[in-house]
């Protein structure tokens, strides 16, 4: 049933085809993420065949997809059996693929049999996909045969359907019809040949080359030659790697639009995972190479917790300190309107003093902020900071007769200072944690005390600290508030574990500090305000670490 005599010249696939997008021929599309088909067999211990193609084309950027031509039983010492399915449902795979999917780049790999290449052929000739990378596996690097005699013939009229062919030395003796290139100079004049009988460029391989050198040529059928140098890794870690590396050049080809790049970013990427292959313990023949070596080391394999979520565990890691503020007698005093006028005049002026470096900070903030707008929300606050809420601080202090300047106490002091080492340090996502707690206890406690959490006194018109309760129940400063943990959660979530961990350590210290500016010694109350205690009358640990810092 070999379809293969009305195969043609990979022209015959794209002669003159309107390109999908104007201008550009299909082949020439470059995808952001290609869908990639493999269309190889199968090797149960995960190194070559389609398992390699998978690993080694998500690694590349690809998304991965397989039809399976054959099931080996084999491991990293060799080969023991071969199954070829019914080739009518191979052709049952790869019609689902193509009535449902786009595919924009095709690797093939172990066919197995003349009928499994003709049905492979008919379908490319059929979907006719804008790139096709053939490595014509023949052999297993254990050297196990994995192609019978007439699918060898039958692979070499598959050729000119391909866009890139990637044999080894053995497979490009048989392609050529010669004894096996005994050095690279030999090689290289076999892969021009090929190239130039066939029509179809030529990757040739110098994996099996003896001596301290693997090189790799792109040959054009035009004879354009560009060669890839390379030292030979010491390593037995060499299962699978022509299958990874055809499976990577489809999938950077797709992406790039180049051929030589494609090749050369494939290759950069193959050598790394074949220096780590030693990382892995599987099989005691030659083992396979580490896929992911460099996405791992680069990129990790723990998800990071989403901005929201981090948003809210950190919030929630307050709560403890949240209703100690609630408890504290300062608090409940201001609520009902029953807190002392020196005691609350005392409070004011200190955060008067407060605010004049929290504005700092903020100016900080801006400075170091990645973005316009991050950078324009920072300096917007740090300008509210002074503008509004010291200036209300100033008109109520100053309405008092008492000073908006005084010198700032232990507690606000020991604040301030964690801000400012904070700054001094110099990163942005631990400055902006530091940041955060005065924005979102504030609107907390302002909501609530507005929303009669605190008793209806806090609502009235005729309570004696009415502006000031109104100022931080306002809905601007709620938005803004917003806008902050925003920033704070996704800033967090990009962050590295150990930023993130002292970015919660600095968001933490701060809401401590704020627990301590609250509860600290007011004029004339000091005694009851001094220090908050549980219901079981311990001192609260909280304001223990905040003022231990003083
Ligand atoms: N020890 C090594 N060090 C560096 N590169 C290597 C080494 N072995 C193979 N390569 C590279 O791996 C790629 C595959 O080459 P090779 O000639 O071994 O293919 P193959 O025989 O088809 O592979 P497979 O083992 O999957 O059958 C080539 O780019 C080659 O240069
Ligand atoms: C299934 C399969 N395909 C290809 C190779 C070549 O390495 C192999 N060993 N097994």
């Amino acid at each position: 049933m070999s379809a293969l005599p009305r195969l043609e010249r990979p022209g015959y696939l794209r002669v003159d085809e309107p390109a999908a997008t104007g201008s550009v021929a299909a082949d020439r599309i470059r995808r952001r993420i290609p869908n990639i088909l493999s269309i190889a067999g199968s090797d149960p211990s995960g190194g070559a065949g389609i398992q390699a193609d998978l690993k080694s084309i998500a690694a590349n950027g690809g998304y991965g997809m397989a039809a399976i031509t054959a099931l080996t039983a084999q491991n990293t010492r060799g080969v023991r059996a071969v199954h070829v399915p019914p080739v009518a449902f191979l052709t049952e795979q790869l019609d689902a693929i193509a009535d449902d999917a786009r595919v924009d780049a095709v690797k093939l790999g172990m066919l197995g049999s003349a009928e499994v290449v003709a049905a492979v052929g008919d379908w490319l000739v059929g979907t006719r996909p804008a790139v096709v990378v053939l490595d014509p596996v023949m052999i297993a690097t254990s050297g196990d045969r994995l192609l019978d005699a007439d699918a060898e013939r039958a692979l070499r009229d598959l050729l000119p359907l391909a866009d890139l062919v990637t044999p080894n030395l053995a497979e490009l003796a048989v392609l050529v019809g010669e004894p096996v290139a005994d050095d690279w100079a030999a090689a290289l004049a076999q892969g021009r040949a090929l190239a130039a009988a066939t029509g179809v460029r030529v990757l040739v391989k110098g994996g099996h080359l003896a001596g301290p050198e693997t090189p790799d040529a792109l040959v054009e059928a035009d004879d354009t030659t560009v060669g890839f140098d390379g030292a030979r890794i010491a390593t037995t870690n060499t299962h699978g790697t022509g299958c990874s590396l055809s499976s990577a050049i489809a999938t950077r080809r797709a992406v790039t639009g180049d051929w030589s790049v494609a090749v050369g970013e494939a290759r950069a990427w193959l050598r790394e995972s074949i220096a780590a292959g030693s990382e892995l313990e599987v099989g005691g023949g030659n083992g396979p190479i580490h896929h992911f070596a460099g996405v791992w080391a680069r990129g990790g394999t723990t998800t990071p917790p989403t901005p929201a979520d981090l948003a809210a565990e950190w919030w929630e890691e307050t709560a403890g300190i949240r209703s100690a503020i609630d408890d504290l007698p300062f608090v409940r005093r201001l609520a009902d309107g029953s807190l002392p006028r020196d005691a609350f005049l005392d409070y004011l002026g200190q955060d008067a003093v407060y605010l004049r470096d929290y504005a700092r900070v903020l100016a900080a903030a801006s400075r170091l902020a990645p973005d316009a707008d991050a950078q324009r929300f920072w300096a917007g606050s740090a300008a509210g900071a002074l503008a509004e809420e010291l200036a209300s601080h100033e008109r109520l202090l100053a309405g008092a007769a008492a000073t908006a300047h005084p010198e700032p106490d232990a507690t606000t002091t020991a604040y301030l200072d964690h801000l400012l080492a904070a700054v001094a340090r110099g990163e942005y996502g631990v400055v902006v944690a530091a940041l955060l707690p005065c924005f979102q206890l504030y609107v907390d406690l302002g909501m609530r005390l507005a929303a009669g959490g605190f008793g209806a006194a806090a609502r009235r018109p005729e309570h004696p600290y009415a502006p000031w309760l109104a100022s931080y129940a306002d809905p601007g400063f709620a938005e803004s508030t917003r806008i902050a943990t925003g920033i704070l959660a996704t800033t967090a979530a990009a962050a590295t574990p150990a930023l993130r961990e002292r970015m919660r350590r600095a968001y933490r210290v701060s809401a401590e500090h704020e627990l301590a500016f609250f509860g600290a010694p007011r004029g004339g109350s000091a005694a009851e305000a001094a220090a908050p205690h549980d219901a079981d009358g311990a001192r609260n640990p909280a304001t223990v670490v905040a003022t231990a810092t003083a």
